[in-house]
Formats: structure tokens, C-alpha cells, sequence
């Protein structure tokens, strides 16, 4: 057995071992203590940096947390992963503890976020006076510098009036319903058996698509626009000073984005909601087993803008999955001028958020609101604040009517493809 003095070695070696550790502890508490001058430093700066972004003007700021980097703020909690439908726990979170309207810093910069219906109401509604567009950076390095969301005034209202003119004429059009038709089918057929990856797709089409507009571009200059007259033919014939080719491939580049990400956000989620719910399945059966009548589901069919206006069931269940998908949930608006609302200021310069999915999962407006009920619709407006899938204002959707054309022809090939299977 080791006796007590052998363990405890003669005060010579224990001050030989003592700093023989000291010798190795001095950088790692000499760095510690440097990290946390650092740390204190910092801290300091932000706090000093937080307050002058606020002292800068006399109102009284909304409520809520800038977070504890400059640049980073409260990106990083608010792009944590929810796990389950809208609003974000980041979102729902804050309402809870700050109430409608809060500040944070996200995106890189100070941000108001309004999850008010009526405040969201007059931030759309005052685009142009009060605010105006403003996507962060990262995002507009994806979508194009000059996408729909960064031009103002007159050239965004020629842009806006091509795309409505284009969208709401060819949607019409009972060849462009058999295209889209037929597309929907040939990739339901692809997916059969497989595990479908849309972000792999998303990503690797993204880099392809300024190469497809360029050829596209100098195809259509080479032949006159004929029955196919499309957005970019419409763009095209505006072309001049203010719009020109660059902003007219940003100005493509932004209406692909806004169409696919969404709308396949939404179809995405479309067969989990009617898996949940068989009662929705068998409604949408019911009507469009009746639009196909006599014909086999294997039959090749052509569906028209008429069959397409008789799809009133669907017409609700589009608006059901709207309502809870979300898929665009946030815009980026920033304040021209300082703003008061609702007894807080939103200053001059910042980057304003309204987010929509507060008030479409608000139990007082939607009773049992995470539920997917069609039939809610029945009576209920939707030309109101409290349901705005596609924004408001005069950068409402230009796409919305496709959009929901889209859709429902994807429920209609969903659901009677089922009867074949
Ligand atoms: C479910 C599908 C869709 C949803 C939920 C949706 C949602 C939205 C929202 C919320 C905005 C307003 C953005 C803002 O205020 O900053 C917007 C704008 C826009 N969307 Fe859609 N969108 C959808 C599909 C489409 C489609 C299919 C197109 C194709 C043409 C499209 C084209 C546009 C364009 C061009 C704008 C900009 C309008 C402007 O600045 O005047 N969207 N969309």
C-alpha cells in the first residue's frame, strides 16, 4: 500500500510540478482572459451601437431584441427550423413576449416586424410614400438585382401591367390549361415510385436559367411573337432605356423564382393534407369524377377554362392549403420616412417585415386554425387583410391567377389519378 508521503512529492518537486502547469495554464488564461476582454469590448460596442441606432430618433422604438452580434443579430434563431407549419417559433415566440409589432435584427440589418393585420394593411397599402420595396442583399443576390422587387415607380407599373396583361389573357386560354395539364401528368408519371427531391432540383435549375433566357432572347429576336406570346415577349416589346435587356433577365429571373419556389411549396403539401383528411379526398373526388364524367382516368383528357371555373370545392381547398402553407409568408418593405404606428416609430431606413401567417393561424379570426377545414370558406371573404397569400397593395401578386390555376389542376390529376391506382 502507497503511503501518504510517497503521494505528496517533497515541496522542491511540487514547486518544480506547480510551475511546470503554470508554464502551461499562463497562454490558456492569458488567452481567456484576452477572449473575454474581447467578449466585454464587443458587448459594449453593440450595446453602445444598439442604443445610437435607437437614440437617432425621439420616438419610442418597438419592443424586442437586436441580438448580440452587429451583423449577425438574430438571424441565426430566426432561421432555426420550426419543425411545423407558420408562423416560425422565432415569430410566435416574440409575439408572445413583445406583442404584434417588435424590432430585431435580421437579414443584416435593424428590422420591424409587423404581424399585425391592419399595420401590414397600411405598409402595403403606403408603398410608394411612406415605404418602399426593400429586399436584404442576400436575397437579391439569388433573385437579381433588378428583379420586380427593386424597380419603382413608372418602370415597375409597365412591368407589373405586362405580366398581369400576359397572365391573365393566356390563363384563359384552353391550349395553355392542356399545357399545363399535360406537364402536371408527365411529372406524375416521373415520380411514380420515387423519392422526389425538389430542392436538388430547385438548385441545380437555378444555375441554368440565365443561360435558358439568353438563347431563349436571341431566339425570340430572330421570330416575331406569335400565338405563344409569353412574358418575355411582353417584356421585350417594352424594351428601352429604363428596362433594358439586363433588367429584363433580373425581371424574368424574379418571376421564375416567385412562381416555382412558391407554388411548389404549396403542392408539396397539397397530398399530405388530403391524407390527413379523407372526408377533403372524397369531396374532391365527388367533383372531379364528375368534370372527367364517363371517361377512364387513363383517358387523355383536356380540361378547359370552363371545367376550371366548375371546380368550386377545389377552389376552397386552394385557399385552405394557402392559408396554411404560406409560402409567402414575409416581404421586405423599409421606411422612407420615420412612421408612426400604433404609438411606436418605425424609423427612417429600416427594413419593415410583415409576416402574414399570425393572422391566418389567429384562432380568433380562423376557429381551430391549424385544422385543414375547406369548408371554413363558405362563408367567409377573402378580400380582406386577414387572408393575404399573395400580399396587397400594388405589389400584390402579379402571378396569383396562374398560381391558383395550377393548383387546382394538380388536385384534379392528384386526386383522380388515385382511382387507378
Ligand atoms: C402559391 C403561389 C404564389 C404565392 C403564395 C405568391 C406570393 C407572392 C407574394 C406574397 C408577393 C408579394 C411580394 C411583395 O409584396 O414584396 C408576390 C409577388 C409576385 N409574384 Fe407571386 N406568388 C405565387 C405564385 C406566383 C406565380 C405563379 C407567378 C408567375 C407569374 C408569380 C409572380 C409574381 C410577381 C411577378 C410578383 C411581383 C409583383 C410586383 O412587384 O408587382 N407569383 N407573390
Amino acid at each position: 500500500m502507497a503511503s501518504c508521503a510517497q503521494e505528496i512529492p517533497p515541496l522542491k518537486d511540487r514547486l518544480g510540478s506547480i510551475s511546470a502547469v503554470t508554464a502551461m495554464v499562463q497562454p490558456v488564461a492569458a488567452a481567456l482572459l484576452i477572449t473575454a476582454i474581447i467578449m466585454y469590448m464587443t458587448s459594449r460596442i453593440i450595446l453602445g451601437w444598439g442604443r445610437k441606432n435607437a437614440s437617432k430618433n425621439s420616438g419610442n422604438l418597438p419592443p424586442g431584441t437586436m441580438g448580440l452580434l452587429p451583423v449577425v443579430g438574430e438571424s441565426l434563431q430566426y432561421s432555426r427550423p420550426s419543425g411545423r407549419f407558420l408562423p416560425a417559433v422565432f415569430i410566435s415566440d416574440r409575439i408572445k413576449r413583445y406583442g404584434p409589432l417588435f424590432k430585431s435584427h435580421i437579414f443584416g440589418g435593424p428590422t420591424i416586424i409587423s404581424t399585425d393585420a391592419k399595420v401590414n394593411q397600411l405598409i402595403l397599402q403606403k408603398e410608394g410614400t411612406l415605404f418602399k420595396s426593400g429586399y436584404p442583399r442576400s436575397i437579391l443576390s439569388i433573385i437579381g438585382m433588378h428583379n420586380t422587387t427593386e424597380i419603382h415607380g413608372n418602370t415597375h407599373k409597365v412591368v407589373r401591367n405586362v405580366i398581369l396583361n400576359v397572365v391573365s389573357s393566356r390563363i384563359r386560354d384552353d391550349k395553355v390549361i392542356s399545357y399545363i395539364s399535360d406537364e402536371i401528368v408527365q411529372r406524375m408519371n416521373a415520380w411514380d415510385g420515387q423519392i422526389v427531391r425538389f430542392q436538388e432540383e430547385a438548385t441545380r435549375a437555378k444555375r441554368k436559367v440565365v443561360q435558358v433566357l439568353q438563347k431563349l432572347i436571341a431566339k425570340k429576336m430572330c421570330r416575331p411573337a406569335t400565338e405563344t406570346y409569353d412574358i418575355l415577349d411582353g417584356l421585350l416589346a417594352v424594351e428601352g432605356d429604363t428596362l433594358t435587356r439586363e433588367v429584363i433577365i433580373d425581371v424574368m429571373l424574379g418571376v421564375t423564382f416567385a412562381a416555382y419556389e412558391t407554388t411548389a411549396r404549396v403542392l408539396m403539401l397539397i397530398p399530405k393534407f388530403l391524407g390527413d383528411n379523407p372526408h377533403v379526398m372524397k369531396t374532391l373526388q365527388d367533383e372531379h369524377f364528375h368534370i372527367l364524367g364517363e371517361r377512364a382516368c387513363t383517358e387523355k383528357v383536356t380540361l378547359t377554362w370552363d371545367a376550371y371555373k366548375s371546380m368550386t370545392f377545389t377552389e376552397k381547398v386552394v385557399k385552405e392549403a394557402l392559408r396554411l402553407v404560406n409560402p409567402g409568408d414575409i416581404v421586405f418593405r423599409e421606411a422612407m420616412e420615420d412612421v408612426n404606428v400604433d404609438g411606436y416609430v418605425i424609423p427612417k431606413g429600416w427594413k419593415v417585415m410583415p409576416c402574414f401567417s399570425p393572422a391566418h393561424t389567429d384562432p380568433t379570426i380562423y376557429k381551430d386554425p391549424l385544422s385543414f377545414n375547406p369548408w371554413r370558406w363558405n362563408n367567409k371573404d377573402t378580400n380582406n387583410m386577414e387572408f393575404t397569400p399573395f400580399g396587397g397593395g400594388i405589389r400584390q401578386c402579379a402571378g396569383k391567377e396562374l398560381a391558383k390555376l395550377e393548383l387546382s389542376l394538380f388536385v384534379h390529376h392528384l386526386v383522380t389519378r388515385c382511382r387507378s391506382l
